[in-house]
């Protein structure tokens, strides 16, 4: 059986050596942070994942799952190596793909036997190809390394699920041993009857940026039908659901609100029309710049509404804000390009007193947001509240009592930027609720019959 390497391991990193590991491979996780390694090996997640911390528990305990900064023992132990790096935004809006260069440049001179190096960070379309032509210039003579692409589809909050259950599998592969090994280890997930699209390298690195590109249109799209909505006087939540009862069209990804973030999609999106540029192909995806515009000015509605709301009330000088949810997703502390902590800051920059409430992403959230305050639970936060901001869509926000909360704010003002809050309930408890491209409970036109 493969001995398996994961180098990087980081929110994919870490959840996919426990996957491997849980297919029965031992594994090793590599990463340049000593201090994310001695907690991985000591069993303990740096990062909230739901699922992850039994799973990484029980197999470090059974020793088939073990954690290094060491390349040189991942090289001398490993027969497959899973590049898991960063791929963040740079200046520029392409990928910077600097962490995938250094882990081949590390990796590649130390590599003793035969290996496979399998990319799964986001890359832009020819850096596998690249990566290639790099590592037949690094290896030693008389030992063979090929490169694959297998992209990783996972979501945050359902890592654990999606690494051990994926709706598809995509390998990138430049010739048979690549796909014959990679078939190996999906060996389980293939027998349980997940799809496997084998393909070149260039597609491969394709379809991860074009799917997040995708969902971010579909959000960008029925954001877009919200504004439109508003204008009209028309509801977006009834025509989501409407538009999503059409099998062609589908369901999922069609929750207007405050619009996409965190540490994939926004990146992503910025880095395919990067790369498209510089392929001249910079025509074929202009629609995604207004896919950005669209989704940038969710956050800029719900600033305006909340100063709006602050400028007519009473605590205009000094006006109290409670920010419900800082994470970019609920079930996730990832507070990267997080919707809720940029509106959280332009108020707190536009003169407001902000108070953040999220059940797990706080303290993250104070690490690159130290200037707002944050409370230990929702009630804390609304103190004397001169609006109120659902910004993620926690469960636990779902049941908050509006007539408990409306006695602890100064001025009862919610504003549900993610339209998931029972409207109803907090209408009912004599709050005015907002809730933008929507029309309220009592004059709702929904006609569709229930179910
Ligand atoms: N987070 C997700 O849900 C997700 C899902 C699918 C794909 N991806 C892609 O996976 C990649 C990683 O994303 P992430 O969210 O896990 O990022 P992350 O920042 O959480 O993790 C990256 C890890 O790589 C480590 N690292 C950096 N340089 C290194 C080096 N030279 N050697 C070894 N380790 C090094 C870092 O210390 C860090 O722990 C990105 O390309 C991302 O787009 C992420
Ligand atoms: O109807 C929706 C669905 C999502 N979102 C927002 O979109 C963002 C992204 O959500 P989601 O896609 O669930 O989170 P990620 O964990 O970032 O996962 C995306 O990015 C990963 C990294 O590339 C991919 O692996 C996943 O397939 C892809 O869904 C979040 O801010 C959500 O609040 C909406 O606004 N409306």
């Amino acid at each position: 059986m493969v001995t398996i390497s994961v180098i990087g391991t980081g929110y994919l990193g870490a959840t996919h050596a426990a996957g491997m590991a849980e297919l029965g491979f031992d594994v090793i996780g590599v990463d340049t942070d000593p201090v994310k390694i001695r907690a991985l090996a000591g069993g303990e997640v740096p990062f909230h994942e739901p699922g992850l911390p039994e799973l990484l528990r029980r197999h470090v305990q059974t020793g088939r799952l073990r954690f290094t900064t060491s390349m040189a023992q991942a090289a001398a132990e490993a027969d497959l190596h899973f590049v898991c790096v960063g791929t963040p935004q740079s200046l520029t809006g392409a990928a910077d793909l600097s962490a995938v260069h250094a882990v081949i440049a590390e990796l590649a001179p130390l590599l003793r036997r035969n290996a496979l190096v399998v990319g799964k960070s986001t890359v832009p379309v020819g850096t596998a190809e690249q990566l290639t032509r790099r590592i037949a210039s690094l290896i030693q003579p008389g030992i063979a390394v090929e490169v694959a692409w297998n992209p990783e589809f996972l979501r945050e909050g359902h890592a654990v699920h999606d690494t051990l259950h994926p709706n598809r599998l995509v390998f990138g592969c430049a010739g048979p041993s690549a796909e014959w090994l990679l078939r190996e280890v999906y060996a389980r997930p293939i027998a349980d009857g997940v799809p496997v699209v084998v393909t070149d390298l260039a597609t491969a690195e394709l379809v991860k940026v074009s799917a997040n590109a995708f969902l971010a249109t579909k959000i960008s799209f029925i954001n877009a039908m919200a504004e439109l909505c508003e204008a009209a006087g028309a509801d977006v939540l009834t025509l989501a659901r409407a538009l999503g009862h059409d099998e062609r069209i589908g369901a999922q990804f069609l929750g207007a609100g405050l619009g996409y973030g965190g540490g994939c999609l926004p990146k992503d999106v910025r880095a395919l029309i990067a790369r498209a540029d510089e392929l001249g192909s910079g025509e074929s995806v202009a629609f995604l710049r207004g896919v950005e515009e669209i989704n940038q000015r969710r956050r800029d509605r719900i600033v305006a509404e909340a100063l709006e709301v602050l400028r007519g009330g009473p605590g205009w000088r000094a006006g109290r804000v409670a920010v419900l949810g800082a994470a970019f997703k609920p079930h996730s502390d990832d507070v990267r390009d997080s919707p809720a902590l940029e509106v959280a800051q332009r108020l707190h920059r536009a003169g407001a007193l902000v108070t953040v409430y999220d059940p797990v992403a706080a303290v993250r959230a104070r690490s690159v947001a130290p200037q707002l305050r944050y409370a230990a639970n929702p009630h804390v936060a609304c103190r004397k509240a001169d609006v109120v901001l659902h910004l993620t869509e926690w469960p636990e926000f779902g049941s908050l009592d509006p007539v408990r909360l409306r006695a602890i704010v100064r001025n009862p003002v919610l504003i549900d930027a993610r339209n998931t809050l029972d409207a109803a309930r907090w209408l009912a408890a004599g709050w005015e609720f907002r809730r933008p491209g929507t029309v309220l409970p009592l004059v709702t036109q929904d006609r569709v019959a229930a179910g």
